[in-house]
C-alpha cells in the first residue's frame, strides 16, 4: 500500500490573518532555528472547525458539503489552509473548515484538516512514473462500466481497474452494458475465481439490481469512453449533467470538467464520477497489495519466500502447495488471481 500521508498541521505556520476560530492562545513564538529572529508559529486544535466532505475539487477550489442550519446539506466554496503544506485534498476527503461555511455566493473557507482515508483509489500517470495521484478518498466501491460489446470489453483496462480497486481497499463491482448486444457470461466466467460481484446492464434493463448494490455506499464510476457510462449516470441520476455543473462551479457538464464529482443517488448512497480518468497506471502497486484484498490467498501465501512474486514462474510460492490440496475452485481462484497480477505485467518482479 501506498504511503501513510501525513496528517494534521504539525508545526504549520499559519498567517496572523488568520480568523477569529483559529486558536490564538496557541499561538506561540519560538526561535527560528536558521537565527535568533523570533518567529510566530501556531499549532491551532481548530475545535470549532466544521466538519464536511469534499464533493469537488477544480483548480484547487474545493467544494465541501457541510451541515447547514435545521441539518439541510449546503455546499461550501473552500480552499486549502497554508498549513496543509502539500496535502492534497480530493473527492471524499473528509474535512474540517474554518472561516465562513455559509455556503453564500462568494464566501470562502478554508480545509484546516483532512481526516486520515479509509481507503484511496490511486493511480500513477503511467507504469513507470512512480508519482502517485489520488483520485477519490475513501470510497467503499469501484465500479467498473464495461460494454459487452462496441466496443469490445478492453480486458486489459478491466484488469487494472480491478488491481487499482483492491491495492486501495475498493470493492470492485463489474457493470456489463450494452448486454442487449451480446451475452455477458464470457466475461462473468473470466472473473468468477475471484469472485467479483457483476451486474449485467443495458439501456431498457431495470436498475433495481444496480440501485441495491450502490444504496449507502460511496461508489466511484470508472469506464472507457463509449461504454454507456453516460447513459448509465443519468439513468441513475436524472439531471446529473446540470448537477455536475453545479457543484463543480464549471457550468458545462462533466466532458469539460477532468476531475471527478460526487453526487447523491436518489435511492441512496453517493456516486463519484471520474470523466477524466481513461487509464490506470499502477506503478505504486506491488503483488503484496493485490494479494492482501483475497484473505484465502493472503493466508496460505504467509508460507511464501519474503519478496515472493507469487506467479506461477515463482517456483517456491506457497499457493501453489494451497490450491493442488484445495477443490477445484482453489486452482481457478489461483489462476485468476495471478492472472491479474501477471496482465499487468510491472507488478511481477523481474518480469
Ligand atoms: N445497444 C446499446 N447501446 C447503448 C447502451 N448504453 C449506451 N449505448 C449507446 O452507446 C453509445 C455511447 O454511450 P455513452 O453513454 O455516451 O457512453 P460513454 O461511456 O459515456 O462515452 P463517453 O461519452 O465517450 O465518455 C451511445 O450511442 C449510446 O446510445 C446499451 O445498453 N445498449
Ligand atoms: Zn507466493
Amino acid at each position: 500500500m501506498g504511503r501513510p500521508a501525513r496528517r494534521g498541521c504539525r508545526g504549520a505556520r499559519v498567517s496572523r490573518r488568520m480568523d477569529s476560530r483559529s486558536d490564538e492562545d496557541d499561538v506561540r513564538v519560538r526561535a527560528s532555528r536558521h537565527g535568533s529572529r523570533p518567529r510566530t508559529r501556531t499549532r491551532p486544535t481548530h475545535e470549532e472547525a466544521v466538519p464536511g466532505l469534499v464533493i469537488a475539487v477544480d483548480r484547487g477550489r474545493m467544494t465541501v458539503r457541510v451541515e447547514g442550519p435545521g441539518g439541510s446539506p449546503v455546499d461550501v466554496t473552500a480552499m486549502r489552509a497554508r498549513e496543509l503544506g502539500k496535502h492534497g485534498v480530493v473527492v471524499g476527503d473528509r474535512v474540517r473548515l474554518v472561516g465562513d461555511t455559509t455556503g453564500r455566493t462568494d464566501s470562502l473557507a478554508r480545509i484546516v484538516t483532512i481526516a486520515d482515508r479509509v481507503t484511496s483509489l490511486r493511480r500513477t500517470a503511467d507504469d513507470t512514473d512512480p508519482t502517485e495521484r489520488i483520485v477519490v478518498a475513501n470510497a467503499d466501491q469501484l465500479v467498473v462500466v464495461t460494454s459487452i460489446a462496441d466496443p469490445e470489453p478492453a480486458l486489459g483496462f478491466l484488469d487494472r481497474c480491478l488491481v487499482a480497486a483492491y491495492a486501495g481497499g475498493l470493492s470492485p463491482l463489474l457493470v456489463l452494458t450494452k448486454s442487449d448486444l451480446a451475452s455477458p457470461q464470457p466475461l462473468l466466467d473470466r472473473y468468477a475465481g475471484l469472485e467479483v460481484d457483476a451486474v449485467p446492464m443495458s439501456r431498457e434493463a431495470p436498475l433495481d439490481e444496480l440501485v441495491t448494490r450502490l444504496r449507502d455506499q460511496m461508489s466511484v464510476l470508472v469506464g472507457q469512453s463509449g461504454v454507456g457510462k453516460s447513459t448509465l449516470f443519468n439513468r441513475l441520476i436524472p439531471g446529473a449533467f446540470r448537477a455536475i455543473g453545479d457543484v463543480s462551479k464549471i457550468g458545462k457538464g462533466r466532458h469539460t470538467s477532468s476531475s471527478a464529482v460526487l453526487l447523491d443517488l436518489p435511492g441512496g448512497g453517493t456516486l463519484i464520477d471520474t470523466p477524466g480518468i481513461r487509464s490506470f497506471g499502477l506503478a505504486h502497486v506491488t503483488p503484496q497489495d493485490v494479494l492482501a484484498a483475497f484473505d484465502d490467498l493472503a493466508e496460505a501465501a504467509v508460507d511464501c519466500p519474503p519478496a515472493c512474486g507469487h506467479t506461477a514462474a515463482d517456483p517456491e510460492c506457497a499457493l501453489d502447495a494451497w490450491a493442488a490440496q484445495g477443490p477445484p475452485a482453489a486452482r481457478e481462484r489461483l489462476g485468476s488471481f495471478r492472472r491479474l497480477i501477471t496482465a499487468v505485467g510491472q507488478l511481477t518482479p523481474g518480469h
